[in-house]
């Protein structure tokens, strides 16, 4: 089995994707290319973060599981403890490069000590970068097996605005599986009062959990929204999906996959 995953080798994405996924792992630079790559028979799964608890949604995969012949298969949150990464001191260094989402996370941090942020690729790209480069002014962020598979040493550990920093990883591919106990689904809504809470009332009513509202906006059409929604199965989550896709415009199943939590990892 062939699993693509976001970043150069060391990224989160790599460690979570060994932890969910068994097989071959390619690296890839953007989640964009991984779907590519899955659309041409070159990869059996991706794997790519979704949402973090501090920084929030991962727009990109939002779109893609939305408007590619994607789904999602399996979901893991994994804790995520920054490190501030490199070859010199801190009071020498001046810019710290990293992943926008990981520079976002450690914004307090990165503040508080006067740096300028530096986007990169990944967080393991940003430290393969600094490994290179030889430069006192220079550091990273990104994880403590980032910074061994480089060379490089930890200057600060656990620098995240939240000690609580936990993203939520998600297998992707072609398919969609046949057995699990949470969905995904996505949609739009006329613009009209009360189509929401219509959608909400119904879920309501069949006493199924939502886990999560999130929406995105509709970039065809300015200022209107596609909302995704995650909710556990109770035996009646086909019967609710059949409903809301008659309630609902754009109506895509995006995932039936196994739950899992914070606590758990899977
Ligand atoms: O850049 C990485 O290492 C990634 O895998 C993306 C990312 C960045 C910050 C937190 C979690 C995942």
């Amino acid at each position: 089995m062939i699993i693509g995953y976001f970043g150069d080798p060391g990224s989160y994405t790599s460690m979570a994707a060994r932890l969910m996924l068994g097989g071959r792992y390619v690296s890839y630079r953007s989640i964009l290319d991984i779907v590519n790559a899955i659309e041409r028979n070159e990869l059996d799964f991706g794997v790519v973060p979704i949402e973090n608890s501090i920084e929030g949604q991962v727009g990109q995969t939002y779109d893609i599981i939305y408007y590619k012949d994607i789904y999602i298969n399996s979901e893991y949150y994994m804790k995520i403890d920054h490190c501030l990464i490199g070859n010199s001191e801190i009071n020498k260094i001046r810019f710290v490069h990293s992943h926008p989402q990981a520079l976002a996370q450690c914004s307090n941090f990165i503040n508080k000590n006067g740096f300028i942020p530096v986007p990169e690729y990944s967080t393991s790209y940003a430290i393969k970068t600094i490994s290179e480069i030889n430069n006192d002014e220079h550091a990273a962020i990104g994880s403590e097996e980032a910074a061994n598979l480089y060379n490089l040493k930890i200057i600060s550990k656990s620098i995240q605005n939240n000690i609580n920093n936990y993203t939520r990883f998600i297998s992707i591919s072609k398919h969609m599986n046949d057995h699990g106990d949470k969905y995904s689904i996505g949609f739009s809504l006329e613009n009209r009062p009360g189509s929401l809470s219509r959608i909400l009332n119904i879920i309501s009513a069949f006493n199924i959990n939502m886990t999560k509202i999130e929406s995105r906006p509709y970039a065809k059409n300015p200022f209107s929204y596609i909302f995704f929604i995650d909710f556990e199965d109770n035996g009646y989550g086909n019967v609710l999906i059949d409903i809301i896709k008659r309630e609902t415009i754009n109506f895509k199943l995006i995932g039936l996959y196994r739950k899992s939590g914070i606590e758990t990892g899977y």
